[in-house]
């Protein structure tokens, strides 16, 4: 008989707005959560008993009232309360995974009454996944869609040149790309204190834009490592952070035709294909736990 594999199962992209009122203030958090469970689920695979399957529709339910009843603190400790209700309430269930995308919203100012108009921020989505297996707790943040780019500071040349090689040295060039970023956290047991996960995403991502934008670039390569250097350095709580940059290419136009000087001035930004540049950080004696492919995490 075939052997049932890896199975894991629950209700993905619950899409919920929690709105907490402060007299006339309000304040949003808007979050995308996935629920994945796993545990004794032979049985609806081989014999289609659903005796130990809490329904997918349960578990949106739960995302919905633990919104209510315990209030959305950040999208960590959200994550951490749903999968520890699944864990310990289900004898099933042993291990659950809780993936959160956290979309930010600001206030808009103005001089009329109230506090509850809000702008959607264009810039990074938060991300946040929680597993926990009924003993220890895995926590890594992220972010993806942090757009950057510097002007000058970057170069890039020395490199291989086989006969296919046809890119010039540069010298002086743009350098841009779309930040996603995953760190894990060395917070496993609730014995130990709980990081304070705002001010941690908050100062990981400042270190990251620093690092970005103090570092003399002679590859993408090089201000990757100096981004997740500086976040190990700095934040004793992260032992591991991996990055997936796409290079956003930003080619000089020849203006030789129309007799016009290009003294790096005019560029044309090309959308595909991109360089991808990806790589782990880690800090001296751990092990790499983030899979090396983000794309679905
Ligand atoms: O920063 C870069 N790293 C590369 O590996 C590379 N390859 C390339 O064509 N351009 C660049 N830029």
């Amino acid at each position: 008989m075939p052997i049932l594999g890896q199975n894991q199962y629950g209700k993905a992209e619950n899409r919920v707005v929690r709105i907490t009122r402060d007299g006339a203030t309000h304040h949003i958090k808007d979050l995308n959560v996935s629920v994945s469970l796993s545990g004794d689920m032979e049985e609806v695979h081989l014999s289609g008993s659903n005796t130990n399957v809490l329904p997918t529709d349960t578990t949106k339910n739960t995302v919905y009232a633990f919104a209510k009843e315990h209030g959305i603190e950040s999208a960590e400790q959200f994550g951490i309360h749903l999968a520890r209700h699944f864990v310990t309430s289900q004898p099933a269930i042993h291990r659950a995974r809780i993936r959160i995308e956290e979309y930010s919203w600001e206030r808009i100012e103005h001089s009329g009454k109230g506090a509850h108009s809000f702008v959607r921020t264009g810039q990074e989505t938060r991300l946040a996944q929680i597993t926990y297996d009924g003993s220890a707790w895995e926590v890594v943040s992220g972010l993806k869609d942090l757009t950057v780019m510097n002007s000058t500071d970057s170069e890039f040349w020395g490199y291989v040149k086989d006969k296919y090689t046809t890119l010039p040295e540069a010298h002086d060039r743009i350098l841009a790309t779309d930040v996603s970023a995953r760190w894990r956290f060395n917070w496993t047991d609730d014995e130990q204190p709980t990081p304070t996960w705002d001010t941690s995403y908050a100062q990981v991502k400042q270190h990251m834009l620093e690092a970005f934008a103090e570092t003399y670039s002679l590859s993408l390569q090089q201000t990757l490592y100096a981004m997740g250097a500086r976040i190990i350095d700095h934040r004793s709580e992260i032992d591991e952070v991996r990055f997936s940059l796409p290079n956003k290419h930003h080619f000089l136009v020849d203006l030789a035709p129309f007799g016009l000087k290009n003294d790096n001035e005019v560029y044309f930004a090309a959308d595909r294909p991109y360089g991808l540049i990806e790589a782990t950080v880690l800090r001296d004696g751990v092990e790499a736990l983030i899979p090396a492919d983000l794309t679905n995490l």
